[in-house]
């Protein structure tokens, strides 16, 4: 599988270590990186030579270098820009999933993967339980989920706090306006259950925190769950759970192979 990527920071360069370097996956590199603003020049061809994959500043020949899968751990707004003409043409796994907050544009990349024969995929991130969430509401019996992320200040931008927090209490819809860059779990977890305008979330900055912390509870006609995930953050990222890059690498593991998991 030749992977394009789009986004080399925090999780792209650990996709690079774990795929081209480790070999993780067997047949699984990542092997032409797109980079359209003026200031990739610099840091793009030191990347490319450490973890030997081609640079691309133009879209149009980034997809066509010979990529059967784009991977994209950039931005909600690269999302926005790319997902349409990408999915014309390719499948594509998106990591910045507040960029499908707006169900109009959620369902027009539906529909143009509908259209074209691609996927898109959604991993589940820092976040776990989609499964039970997914199987509760499939006969529209899913009553509420609601979400609370609670990490440490410096992860909210919030720099240093000495009590806890609450940041934000509302709609997923809502926080992913408010914190594009910590709430993506809040539209993954929308996005399986009951959507972006009934999934509450709260968000609070908690000094007694090291870890992202994500709790999730949701009832139904199935009975009730909660699911506490406890999440490192990543080295160079205290905003991002390290579990995210990992769900990205099992998600492309899972395109492989004859048995499926949950
Ligand atoms: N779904 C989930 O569970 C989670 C999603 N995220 C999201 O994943 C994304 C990546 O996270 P990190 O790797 O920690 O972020 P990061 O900030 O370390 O890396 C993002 C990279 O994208 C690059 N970039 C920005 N605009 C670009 C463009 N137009 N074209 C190409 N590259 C561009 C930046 O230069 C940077 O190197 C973020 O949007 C973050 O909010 C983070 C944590 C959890
Ligand atoms: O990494 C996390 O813990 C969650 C996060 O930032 C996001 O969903 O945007």
């Amino acid at each position: 599988m030749n992977i394009g990527l789009i986004g080399a920071g925090t999780m792209g360069k650990f996709l690079l270590e774990k795929l081209n370097i480790d070999q993780l996956i067997p047949n699984y590199r990542i092997i032409s990186v797109l980079d359209e603003r003026e200031k990739a020049k610099e840091i793009m061809p030191s990347l490319s030579g450490k973890y030997d994959f081609t640079f691309f500043d133009k879209l149009d020949s980034f997809l066509n270098s010979g990529i059967d899968l784009i991977v994209e751990s950039s931005n909600i707004e690269t999302v926005q820009k790319y997902a349409y003409r990408i999915l014309c043409e390719k499948d594509m796994v998106v990591i910045s999933v507040g960029a499908l907050a707006d169900p109009a544009f959620f369902n027009k990349l539906k529909l143009v993967a509908e259209e074209n024969a691609t996927k898109l995929y959604l991993p589940a991130g820092a976040i776990g339980g989609l499964d039970a969430i997914k199987a509760a509401g499939i006969m529209g019996d899913l009553h509420s989920v609601s979400l609370v992320t609670r990490k440490p200040g410096e992860a909210l931008s919030g720099g240093e706090i000495t009590e806890e927090r609450v940041l934000f209490d509302g709609s997923a819809k809502e926080a992913i306006a408010r914190f594009p860059e910590n709430a993506n779990v809040a539209i993954t977890l929308s996005l399986a259950g009951i959507g972006v305008e009934k999934t509450e979330v709260k968000i609070i900055a908690d000094p007694k925190v090291d870890k992202n912390t994500h709790t999730i509870q949701a009832a139904g006609d199935f009975g009730k769950m909660e699911f506490t995930l406890q999440n490192n953050p990543s080295p160079d990222n205290p905003k991002t759970s390290h579990l995210t890059a990992l769900s990205i690498l099992s998600s492309l593991r899972s395109l492989q192979g004859q048995v499926v998991i949950g």
